[in-house]
C-alpha cells in the first residue's frame, strides 16, 4: 500500500506568489485568461490573489470566481480580520490566510511570541467560519519554525476548524529528506489536510515538494514555470510531472495543456521561457548526439524518458556539432536522398563544421545544399 496519497491536489499560485516576481503584474484579461487556462488543464485550485491590495484585486478574485466552473478560486489574506473582510467581498467560499510562525518572523513582524500566533490562528479561524468561509491556514517560514511549535500550530488549526495547513519553505532552505521527515512527523499529529509551499533559491522546489508529497502532503502549492518571489516556487509543470512519473501519483492535470499553459504565462508575465526548462522548453524534446539519435532511431525509449506526446510536444533531431552517421543518413532520407559511404562522410564534416561555424543547428534547407556541395566535390576529384 501507498504510504502517500494516490490522488495529490495542486493549488496554482501564478495568480498570487507567482504576481510577486519583481516586475510582473497581469491586467485583469490576463488573469481570467490564465485562470481559464489553468482550469482548462484541470487544476484543482487557484490562488487568486491577495484582496488586501484593494478594490482592483477585490474585484478581479471575484471575476475569476464567477468565471470558474471546475476550479476552486482562493484568496490569500493575512492572518487579520480584515484581510477576511476583503477576502469576505470577493464572493468566494474558501479563504486562506498566512501566519508567521518562526520565531524570527514573529518576532520581527508582530513584536510578540509563539502564544500569540496560536491565539490569532484560534481567533481568525473562527472569525471566518463565523462568515461562512471555509479555511486554510499558511504558515510562513514553517521550515525555519520549531518542529514542536508547528505540532501545536496545526492543532489548533484542527481544534479551531480550520481544514488545511499549508507549510511554506519561504526562504526555500529545506532538502527532500527533511521535508520528507517533516511532513511525516506532522501526518502523524494531524488528520487536517496538509499543503507544501516551496521556493526555489536553492534549486530544491521540485525535489523537496515531491518529497513533501512522500512524507503525506495532500497538497501541494505551485506556480506556472516556478514564477514566485526571489528563485520562484515550484514549477507546476514539473511538479505535476515528477508526481506521476517518480511517485505514480495523478494530479488531475492533462500534460498535454502545459504547453500552452505555460505560453500564456510567460507573455503575461513578460518572460522567455528557457530552452532547457523541463516539460516546456523549446529544446527538451530535442536530440543532436549521434549517439543518442543512433539509439533513439532503434528504440526511442533508449534516450527519452518521457514521452513528448504525453506533454502536447513532438521528437525532433537536430543536426550539429556531435551529429553521427545514422542521424545524417536519417535526416537525408527525410528529404529523399541518399548518400554513400564516402559521399556520407564528407556531408557530415560539413556539418559538423558549419555548425561550429554558425554555433546554430545544421537545418534540413542547409543539409540539402551540404549534400549537392558534396556531389560536386565528388565529381571534381
Ligand atoms: C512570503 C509571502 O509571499 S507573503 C505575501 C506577500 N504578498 C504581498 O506582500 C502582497 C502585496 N502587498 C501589499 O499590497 C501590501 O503589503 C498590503 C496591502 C498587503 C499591506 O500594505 P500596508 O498596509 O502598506 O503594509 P506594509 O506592506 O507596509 O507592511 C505589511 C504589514 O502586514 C503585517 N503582516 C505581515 N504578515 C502578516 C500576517 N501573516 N498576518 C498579519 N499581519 C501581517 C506586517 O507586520 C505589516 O504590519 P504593519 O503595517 O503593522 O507594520
Ligand atoms: O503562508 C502562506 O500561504 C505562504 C506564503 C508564501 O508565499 C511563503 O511563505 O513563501
Amino acid at each position: 500500500m501507498l504510504a502517500y496519497q494516490p490522488r495529490v491536489i495542486v493549488n496554482d499560485s501564478t495568480l498570487r506568489d507567482g504576481e510577486q516576481s519583481p516586475g510582473v503584474a497581469f491586467s485583469l484579461d490576463e488573469k481570467l485568461a490564465i485562470a481559464a487556462a489553468l482550469e482548462a488543464a484541470g487544476v484543482d485550485e487557484i490562488e487568486a490573489g491577495t484582496p488586501a491590495m484593494g478594490v482592483e484585486d477585490i474585484e478581479a478574485i471575484s471575476a475569476m470566481s464567477q468565471q470558474a466552473r471546475t476550479s476552486q478560486i482562493i484568496p490569500w489574506c493575512r492572518a487579520t480580520r480584515d484581510d477576511v473582510d476583503a477576502a469576505a467581498r470577493t464572493g468566494v467560499e474558501r479563504v486562506h490566510l498566512s501566519v508567521p510562525v518562526s520565531d524570527r518572523q514573529i518576532r520581527a513582524k508582530f513584536g510578540t511570541g509563539r502564544a500569540d500566533v496560536l491565539a490569532r490562528i484560534e481567533e481568525v479561524v473562527g472569525y471566518a467560519l463565523d462568515r461562512g468561509l471555509r479555511v486554510s491556514i499558511g504558515g510562513e517560514d514553517a521550515s525555519r519554525a520549531d518542529l514542536d511549535f508547528l505540532k501545536r500550530v496545526v492543532v489548533t488549526i484542527e481544534e479551531a476548524g480550520g481544514q488545511r495547513f499549508r507549510f511554506a519553505d519561504t526562504l526555500g532552505v529545506l532538502d527532500p529528506f527533511g521535508t520528507c521527515d517533516l511532513f511525516r512527523e506532522l501526518a502523524r499529529e494531524t488528520d487536517i489536510e496538509l499543503e507544501f509551499h516551496g521556493h526555489d533559491d536553492l534549486g530544491l522546489a521540485t525535489a523537496n515538494t515531491l518529497a513533501a508529497v512522500r512524507g503525506g502532503a495532500t497538497h501541494v502549492s505551485v506556480c506556472v514555470l516556478g514564477l514566485g518571489e526571489r528563485a520562484g516556487n515550484a514549477p507546476l509543470e514539473e511538479v505535476v510531472a515528477g508526481l506521476g512519473e517518480t511517485l505514480g501519483c495523478s494530479t488531475g492535470v492533462d500534460f498535454t495543456q502545459l504547453p500552452q499553459l505555460a505560453d500564456i504565462v510567460a507573455r503575461a508575465a513578460c518572460r522567455t521561457i528557457p530552452e532547457n526548462k523541463p516539460i516546456v522548453g523549446s529544446m527538451v524534446f530535442t536530440h543532436e548526439s549521434g549517439i543518442h539519435v543512433s539509439g533513439l532511431l532503434r528504440d526511442a525509449g533508449t534516450y527519452e524518458a518521457l514521452d513528448p506526446a504525453r506533454f502536447g510536444r513532438e521528437r525532433r533531431i537536430l543536426l550539429g556539432r556531435h551529429s553521427g552517421r545514422a542521424a545524417v543518413t536519417s535526416s537525408l532520407r527525410s528529404i529523399g536522398l541518399e548518400a554513400d559511404q564516402q559521399r556520407l562522410e564528407r556531408i557530415l564534416a560539413d556539418v559538423r563544421a558549419r555548425a561550429l561555424s554558425t554555433k546554430q543547428p545544421v537545418e534540413l534547407a542547409d543539409l540539402a545544399l551540404i549534400y549537392c556541395r558534396s556531389g560536386m566535390t565528388e565529381g571534381a576529384v
